[in-house]
């Protein structure tokens, strides 16, 4: 492995957190939500540095090699491997909240259609599915979960200055779709980060179908 690492953190910490991120990618990938390398997931280590997946690399055969320590600016730490063209979103989430452990960002189909079709109305509204219940702090198929969409660009500080003008107009965020590219969601741990994914993809696909049905 080419990744050195700070003296604070353990190698087996970040094997740990390397081996988790690889096997998350291997299995989303399984599901065809990562075509073509797209795609990107990561881990916190500690309070300044997160393992997220190297540039480029084919996500249903990611190993431990193809994961690296980023600090929570984005910048590669002890490798000079490329992280994530994505890797501030990812960053963003852990600065903006300590106790969110795992991000993951896929591209299936279903979402990336969805972000599409809803990108004109700027988010996704999401009422009376009992899987909304899968979202950590939603009770209740009655409540509202909105999923903004946020129109794609290739300059990473534009996005996350839409998803800070999000938060600080005060709204919740459990994930968010970019028009034409994917979804990001994230959690405490990766447990719940994929329970979230799942969800998502669900609901989404979903909407997707009373659509179909109603036309
Ligand atoms: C060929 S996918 C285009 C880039 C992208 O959207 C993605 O998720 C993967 O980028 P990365 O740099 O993380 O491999
Ligand atoms: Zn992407």
């Amino acid at each position: 492995m080419s990744q050195a690492l700070p003296e604070t953190i353990p190698t087996t910490l970040f094997a740990e957190r390397a081996d988790a991120v690889a096997a998350a990618a291997r299995e989303l990938s399984a599901l065809g939500w990562t075509p073509a390398t797209s795609s990107n997931f990561s881990m916190r280590v500690d309070a300044d540095h997160a393992a997220i997946t190297i540039s480029g690399r084919d996500k249903g055969r990611l190993g431990r090699d193809d994961i690296m320590l980023v600090d929570m600016q984005g910048k590669a730490v002890g490798t000079d491997a490329r992280p994530s063209a994505e890797t501030e979103l990812h960053t963003q989430v852990y600065r903006r909240w300590p106790q969110m452990n795992a991000v993951l960002h896929t591209h299936s189909r279903t979402q990336s259609v969805a972000s599409r079709l809803f990108a004109k109305a700027g988010m996704v509204r999401l009422q009376g599915w009992e899987l909304q219940k899968a979202i950590t702090g939603y009770t209740t198929h009655e409540s509202v979960l909105q999923i903004p969409v946020f129109p794609n660009t290739q300059h990473m500080p534009e996005l996350v200055a839409r998803v800070d003008a999000w938060l600080d107009a005060g709204k919740p965020l459990h994930a968010y779709l970019i028009d034409g590219h994917g979804i990001y969601t994230w959690g405490r741990d990766m447990a719940e980060t994929r329970r979230h994914l799942e969800a998502l993809e669900f609901l989404l696909g979903c909407e997707l179908d009373l659509r179909r049905l109603s036309a």
